[in-house]
């Protein structure tokens, strides 16, 4: 498990301090796929830097499988870091090193016995599918190939820990998905735990677990991956979502009369494919208006948001909103 606690960084340049995390408080359970999302200057890099030290917090705790790394001296860490393997947006591979060399590269480093290197970069090689590329460089790779390279890389000492720093933002979605079904196969295979940074909602939505949203250095919204899609809290949640939440026209809102209401329904799993709507216009006395909506596999779940219009006596839409918030449905009445 990972513990961030308290977590603060200031970065001081030409005397201006810029507070790039602010209290930032985030539990990662061991095996899981953990994403953070925020637009740019977010403060998800030095959220990520910080997990393996790469960036050195003001004040807080980086607690990895109960260790403080905060606490540790540098030839502590320099062993606890072999835990923690990462890959990067622009790759990092040595251009003048072949696939082979570039993935035995932290085992040299590691002094591992040249026989064992071999077994090993062999092994990464057949995971990532580069077996035909070792003798290549990487001028000669495609970028999915180069993140392939990457990611064997990461894994050469048996990380417990990946981390990802916007590992697809460079490449095409084909390559992104077959590179995120890579990470997401090492994950459940390998039982390795994955945090990635990102500002791509479709990353987060294809495999992690649960996600963290970042503005202005400090964590704003935390929660399951489908929890988070059916019911964003916050305005920068939404805005990450705009394709999944559908909003009313502008004025729409000023022609509602006092007998009406706009309702935003999110639902979860089988409460998207049930008929509740049709029942509720037969169990109470009111009329509905769908004015948009959106339904859409997260994962192995429906998910969904329904904005509608009902229309009725007060105590009417009381009871149809009683029954709806019964059947599991999140309500926002819309203002
Ligand atoms: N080495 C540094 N020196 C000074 N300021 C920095 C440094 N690194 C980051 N910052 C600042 O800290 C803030 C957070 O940056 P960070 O890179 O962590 O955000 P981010 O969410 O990863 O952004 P992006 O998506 O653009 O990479 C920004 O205001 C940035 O300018």
């Amino acid at each position: 498990m990972i513990e961030l606690r308290n977590l603060h960084k200031v970065y001081n340049t030409r005397g201006k301090a810029v507070q790039a995390l602010n209290n930032v408080n985030i539990r990662i359970n061991k095996g899981e796929i953990f994403g953070v999302i925020g637009l740019s200057g977010a403060g998800k890099s030095s959220l990520i830097r910080c997990i393996n030290m790469l960036e050195t917090p003001n004040s807080g705790e980086v607690i990895v499988e109960g260790t403080d790394l905060t606490k540790l001296k540098p030839k502590a860490l320099r062993t606890y870091r072999k835990k923690i393997g990462m890959i990067f947006q622009q790759f990092n591979l040595l251009m003048n090193s072949t696939v082979y060399d570039n993935i035995a590269f932290p085992l040299k480093i590691a002094k591992v016995s040249k026989s064992e290197i071999d077994r090993r970069v062999n092994e990464l090689l057949e995971l990532v599918e580069l077996k035909d590329k070792k003798d290549s460089y990487p001028s000669q790779l495609s970028g999915g190939q180069k993140q392939r390279v990457g990611i064997a890389r990461a894994l050469a000492n048996n990380p417990d820990i990946i981390l990802s720093d916007e590992a697809t933002s460079a490449l095409d979605p084909t390559t992104t998905e077959s590179i995120l079904n890579l990470l997401k196969n090492i994950n459940k295979e390998l039982g390795i735990t994955v945090v990635l940074i990102t500002h791509e909602m479709s990353v987060i939505k294809k495999i992690c677990d649960r996600v963290a949203v970042m503005e202005n250095g400090e964590v704003v919204e935390e929660g399951s991956v489908i929890q988070v899609f059916a019911k964003p809290k916050t305005q920068v949640a939404k805005k990450f979502l705009k394709d999944t939440i559908t909003e009313l026209p502008k004025g729409f809102i000023a022609g509602i009369s006092s007998n009406e209401k706009i309702l935003r329904l999110f639902f979860i799993g089988d409460s998207a494919t049930e008929p509740i709507i049709s029942n509720m216009i037969k169990q109470f006395d009111i009329d509905i208006t769908i004015l948009a909506g959106n339904i859409e596999r997260i994962q192995d779940s429906a998910v969904g948001n329904l904005l509608i219009k009902i229309k009725g006596s007060k105590e009417s839409i009381a009871s149809a909103m009683g029954y709806l918030e019964k059947n599991k449905l999140g309500i926002e009445v819309t203002k």
